[in-house]
Formats: C-alpha cells, structure tokens, sequence
C-alpha cells in the first residue's frame, strides 16, 4: 500500500520530525537519498560516476536546496555538476556547498537551452512549495529538455505540478525517475501528475508517519494488496459463500450493457448469478452463458442500472433494491434515480461526467480536482463511490481515506467496461466484502488484467480474462503467506 498525505500534513510531519533532530538533518537526509539515486541513475544510463554531467536546476526554496547539496555529494564523487537558477536566488547553503565542492552556478538561459554535455537532469526547482505551473522562461526550459530527451530526476515532485491534486493545469517537467522524502504526495498517485513521475522512489528521512483515520490521506493500492485481499474460496466454500449476485442491467435499447455486467460477475468468481433485467439481454446472456439463472431467488448483492437508458420505473428499481437491506452496486443510469441518503454499503460508481450529473456540477469541476469530488459525493450521498477515470478513486462516509486502485493502461477507457466493472464489483459485495474493497479490488483486478494483456481487448474479451489473473493472484497471495 502507498501512503500519500498533503503538503500542509508533510510540513507538519516535517516539524515534529525537526523539534528532535534540528532543520539541517532532514534536508541532508533528503539529499543523501537524492544523490544515492542520480548515481544509481547515471550507472544505469553513463555506466559510471567519472566524467559523466548533471545539471541541476534550482528554484528559490528548499527543493532547490536538496538538489544543490546532492550535487555536491556528486561533484565530491567525480560528476561534472552545474547548477542553473531557474527562479529567484538558489537556496544560500546548498549552493555554498555545491561551490566548495567544485560545482558551478549559471543563470537561467535566455533561450531556455542548457549548453555543454548533459548526462542528466535533476529537476529541483519546485517542490510542495510549488504552485501549478511554470513561469514562461523555466516553462520553455522544461519543454526543452523534454524535447532533448537526457534522463531527468525530478526532487520531491516534477515541478509545474499540483501535489496535492494531481492536476498539471500548465506547464509541467517529466521525469524518469522522481525521489520523494518521508511519505508519498497525492501527484504521486494521481493522473495527469502521475504520468510525469516516472518510477517514485521514497526515501526514509526519519518522518513518524501514522496515517489516521483523518483526512487527507491517500492509500494506492499495489498489486501484492489485491493478491492478498480477494476473497478467494476456500476448501468449504459453498455457492453462498462466494455470493450470489443479483443483476438489473442493460435493457431492451441497450441489452449489450446487461451481458457485459454479466461477463464481469461470472469471471470475477460469482458463486451464482441471476439475471434479473429486461427480456432482450436476458436472451443474450442465455445465449452465451449457461450458468446464469433468470429466476428470482435468494441475492446477496444487487447491481443495478448500467445501461437502463431511460428507465420509467428506474426509481422504483432502486427503492425494491434498498428494501431488502442487502449491499448494491448503482452504475449509469441508475445513478439518476437515487433518494437523498444510502447506506455506506451501497456503491455508487460513477464517472466524471455522471458524478458532476450527481452533484450538480461542471465535468470541468470532477476533473479539476476528482479528489475533492469524490469525497463530496461519498458525503451528500452517504454511499461509498468509485469515481472512474484515468485515477480510480473511491470514498467512502466510514473513513477519512481516499483510495486509488492499482492503475492501468488506458486502453480501458472504452464502452462497456463499467459495465463489466459493476459486475466485478457486485461479486465482490455478493462475497461479503464491505463497500469500499469492493471497490478498489474490483477497479484494480480489472487494470491489472489490462496490464497483463496489453492493446485494444475489448470489454467482454478482458472479462474472459480476469480468471487467469485471479489464478496468478490466488499463486501470490500463497507466496506472499496469506491467511486465510
Ligand atoms: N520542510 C522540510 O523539512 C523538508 C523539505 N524538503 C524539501 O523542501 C521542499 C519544499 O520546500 P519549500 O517549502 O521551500 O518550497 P519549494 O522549494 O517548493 O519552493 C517554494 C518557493 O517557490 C516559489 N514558487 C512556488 N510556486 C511557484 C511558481 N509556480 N512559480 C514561481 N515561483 C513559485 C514560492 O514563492 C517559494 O518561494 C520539499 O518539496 C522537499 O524537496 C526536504 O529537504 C525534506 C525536508
Ligand atoms: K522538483
């Protein structure tokens, strides 16, 4: 599991953390990590230390002091280091260290070109510090060494970046490799910030950190997480013990919604699934998945409205569904038809457009900050809400938290794999497993079999592959000593 808090909660953590060890430690701390991994960096790309470049960017705060005082733990060990001050004077012991240990300082270059030989780049100009966006001149520097192409090392964060949303609203450096300090920043779990990350490496400066149950706090799930928490069945699990899952989805105008949701609880393990929709994709799914029964019976989890369409009786669907007590997944345009409060064991699994439809908003307003937006649903609504999207996100009413499921290629950006997702999900609220995990499971099994199978798969055919990733799982839950 990744922990992220937001700057203000680092900077607390950072003061506590200083009233033992004093302000230098941290930051020598933090410079140590940083310049152990440019020299991992420079093996990777130069083969060696000596005679290799690296030219260290700086801005006006104490970003730029880490990077200048790991350029001097580089410059002692035979690397041409050159700082450049992109933005305000460079943080005054850094660079004297920097100095004495044989390195340079330049000025910011009027056309934004760093001359002489680069090996790499550190990015050490904006950190927690930073507001979003670059200045135009260190904006055409970092466009620059995008287009040139050297191996950047972003501190903390690639600056022009938002840590603690994840937007990159203007200009932004790309990183290869970004070396962060105590704990992990939202920008290193959320899109588009984290696409500019590169690999996150965390380095141990001595924070105390105990994430509450407050605010603020981020958990990214990692694959071994989901290998660990799928309910997997167990010597005398019965049909019951895997779940019954319950199905009103698709409708006669879009029937192919009720098969893809179907798909998805079939492969994600269903114990039994009954389709309860409209006529047309029940004969789809009798057509293609003997298993599924069509007759009433006992359910323990409900999905409901992926592709009901305009649904005359869609509110009645879901008061019958919240009458029976039992767990439900509302999808599309189910969502349209939900009463003023649910349960915290309802799931509601939006995307940024359904989401600002929820809560009267502009998309821009989901997209701007879907952290924000998330946890605004999970509250009005009192369910638990998967908001979809490039970052899966899901807040529930029970705790603080946000999570991120494991990320995934954007090749499942496409029609019908909500649908199958809702099917997932309703599997796993059927198993017993309370809202939210259902949630970041569901989300993470399907970007993880996305993963494994790279390209345009559709919906249905990735569904048909989810079984081979819950065997791998199943294997490294083993590995990884699971209990059961
Ligand atoms: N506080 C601590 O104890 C530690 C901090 N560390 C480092 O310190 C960093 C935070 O340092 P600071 O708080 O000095 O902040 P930054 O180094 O991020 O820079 C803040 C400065 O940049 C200016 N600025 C911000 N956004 C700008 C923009 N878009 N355009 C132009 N100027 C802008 C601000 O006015 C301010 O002067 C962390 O990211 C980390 O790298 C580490 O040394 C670990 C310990
Ligand atoms: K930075």
């Amino acid at each position: 599991m990744i922990t992220a808090a937001t700057a203000d909660t680092v900077r607390e953590l950072e003061r506590r953390t200083m009233l033992d060890v004093g302000d230098e430690v941290l930051m020598q701390r933090a410079a140590a990590g940083l310049a152990a991994a440019v020299a991992a960096e420079l093996r990777r790309c130069a083969g060696r230390l000596h005679g290799t470049a690296v030219t260290v960017l700086v801005g006006p705060g104490d970003n730029g002091g880490d990077a200048l005082f790991a350029g001097a733990r580089l410059a002692a060990r035979g690397v041409a280091v050159r700082a450049v001050a992109c933005l305000g004077r460079p943080h005054a012991a850094g660079l004297a260290a920097l100095l004495a240990a044989g390195g340079r300082l330049e000025d910011l270059p009027d056309d934004g070109r760093l001359r002489g030989p680069v090996t790499l780049v550190v990015d050490g100009v904006l950190g927690i510090g930073g507001r979003p966006g670059l200045p135009e001149a260190v904006a055409r520097l970092a466009a620059a060494v995008d287009d040139a192409g050297w191996p950047v090392v972003a501190v903390d964060l690639p600056s022009g970046i938002d840590a603690d949303t994840g937007a990159a609203p203007g200009a932004a450096f790309r990183a290869d490799r970004t070396v962060t300090f105590g704990v992990h920043k939202p920008g290193h779990l959320l899109e588009p910030a984290r696409g500019r990350c590169g690999a996150v490496d965390l380095v141990d400066i001595g924070l105390q950190v105990t994430s509450d149950e407050d605010g603020g706090w981020l958990h990214g799930l990692e694959e071994d997480d989901l290998a660990r928490a799928w309910p997997y069945p167990g010597p005398a699990s019965d049909k019951y013990a895997r779940g019954v899952v319950g199905l009103d989805a698709g409708s006669d105008e879009y029937p192919g919604a009720g098969v893809l949701a179907t798909y998805g609880a079939v492969h994600a393990g269903a114990g039994m699934v009954r389709f309860l929709g409209a006529d047309r994709p029940a004969d789809l799914v009798r057509g293609l998945l003997p298993n599924v029964v069509f007759s009433p019976g006992r359910v323990q989890a409900h999905l409901l409205g992926s592709g009901w369409g305009d649904r005359p009786d869609g509110a009645d669907a879901v008061a019958a569904a919240l009458d029976t007590g039992l767990p439900a997944v509302v999808d599309a345009d189910g969502l349209r038809f939900l009463p003023d409060h649910l349960p915290a064991g309802w799931l509601l699994t939006p995307h940024a457009g359904e989401l600002a439809r929820l809560l009267d908003r502009d998309r821009g307003w989901v997209t701007a900050d879907p952290l924000r937006a998330v946890r605004e649903a999970a509250a009005r609504t009192g369910a638990t809400v998967l908001l979809k999207g490039a970052s899966q996100l899901v807040a529930t009413p029970e705790h603080g938290w946000v999570g991120v499921a494991v990320p995934g290629p954007a090749w499942t950006a496409q029609a019908g794999s909500g649908d199958v997702l809702g099917g997932i999900c309703a599997t796993l609220l059927a198993a017993g497993l309370p809202a939210w995990q259902a949630a970041l499971l569901g989300a993470s099994v399907q970007a993880v079999t996305a993963r494994h199978h790279p390209g345009p798969l559709p919906p249905h055919a990735l569904a048909e592959r989810l079984p081979e990733t819950l065997g791998r799982l199943e294997a490294r839950s083993r590995a990884l000593g699971a209990t059961r």
